[in-house]
């Protein structure tokens, strides 16, 4: 019973030692923690602003999930949003000179400077779905926009009850191109769904977005959501990084490839994982009733 008190307090320990009082330097817009040794905890970091994704953003997401993808300690990422909610997606004061002032002499030097600003969004967001280790989302209240290009690049999504998710780009007169379009229909299986989300902009509340496989699990509050989404975190950490990052690169292959490519693809990559010691240590474990968290895996 005390060591089950104890638990659950350390476990709100570090539950309220995740929502942070400001940015982690050198970002302005991210605030990182490590709630343990291999689960990263990314927060979005602009809570008066409701989390609007500025020019700063859009830089600081890539360079962090690159240091993410090389760190050999982390094996989880964990992605929420500071304050009132989860975000509100681009942030329309700031990032109006660079869409809607392009540089350029002519068209076609316009079009060319703006090909590469979009391609450069889109890479705040591919980072994610690149980033070998799984990334889950906790989104609570709203996801707006930008948010829920970012919700679909990551691998699971839970949210509180209050949550809602809005594929807002065409209010505000444009196609969403940073990944909605691409990712979502991925994600829902009802192709009318997504085009009635996309095409009217019609807020999707939790229990639809559960019902419509959007999100997987829905929590009633903030708190309930952080530890659920933690404990998850923790259950994948525990697995060898060599099954479960070979598990999350395989998924995303085959979702992309036939049934034939992506069966090719996971022969060539077993190939070589299988040599892992971590199949032994794993299997032992299993054949003796251990928890997978009592093995020691190398570093990844
Ligand atoms: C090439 C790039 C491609 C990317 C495309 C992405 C497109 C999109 O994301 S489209 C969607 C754009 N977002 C919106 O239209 C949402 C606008 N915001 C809201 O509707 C509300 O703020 C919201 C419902 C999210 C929250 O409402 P709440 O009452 O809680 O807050 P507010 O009082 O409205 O806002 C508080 C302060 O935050 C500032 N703010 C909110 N959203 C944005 C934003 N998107 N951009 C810039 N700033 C934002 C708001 O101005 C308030 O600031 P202040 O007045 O200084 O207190």
């Amino acid at each position: 019973m005390l060591s089950l008190l104890l638990r659950t307090f350390s476990r709100q320990v570090l539950i309220r030692a995740m929502s942070s009082s400001g940015p982690t330097s050198p970002y302005t817009t991210l605030s990182i923690c490590r709630p343990t040794p291999s689960i990263t905890h990314v927060e979005l970091h602009r809570p008066e602003k409701r989390n609007a994704m500025n020019k700063a953003f859009w830089r600081e997401m890539v360079q962090c999930f690159n240091e993410i993808s090389d760190d050999s300690d982390c094996r989880v990422v964990l992605v929420s949003g500071a304050g009132k909610i989860f975000t509100a997606g681009i942030d329309l004061m700031d990032m109006a000179s660079d869409v809607l002032q392009p540089d350029g002499d002519d068209t076609a030097r316009i079009s060319w400077n703006l090909r590469r600003t979009i391609t450069k969004y889109q890479e705040t967001f591919s980072v994610i779905e690149r980033c070998p280790k799984p990334v889950l989302v906790a989104v609570h209240g709203a996801c707006v926009g930008g948010g829920v290009d970012l919700i679909t690049a990551c691998d699971i999504r839970l949210c509180t009850q209050d949550a809602w998710f809005q594929v807002k780009e065409v209010d505000v007169g444009l196609a969403a191109d940073v990944g909605t379009l691409q990712r979502l229909p991925k994600v829902i299986g009802s192709r009318s769904l997504v085009n009635e989300l996309a095409l009217t902009a019609r807020k999707m509340y939790a229990d639809e977005a559960k019902s419509s496989g959007l999100v997987s699990r829905v929590f009633p509050d903030k708190d309930a959501l952080m530890a659920g989404a933690l404990e998850m975190a923790e259950e994948i950490s525990a697995r060898s990084p060599v099954a479960v990052q070979g598990t999350k690169i395989n998924l995303i292959y085959s979702r992309d490839h036939s049934v034939a490519e992506g069966l090719d693809y996971m022969a060539l990559w077993n190939m070589s994982m299988l040599q892992t010691n971590d199949v032994m240590k794993s299997a032992q474990a299993s054949m003796e009733k251990k928890s997978p968290k009592t093995i020691e895996f190398s570093k990844l």
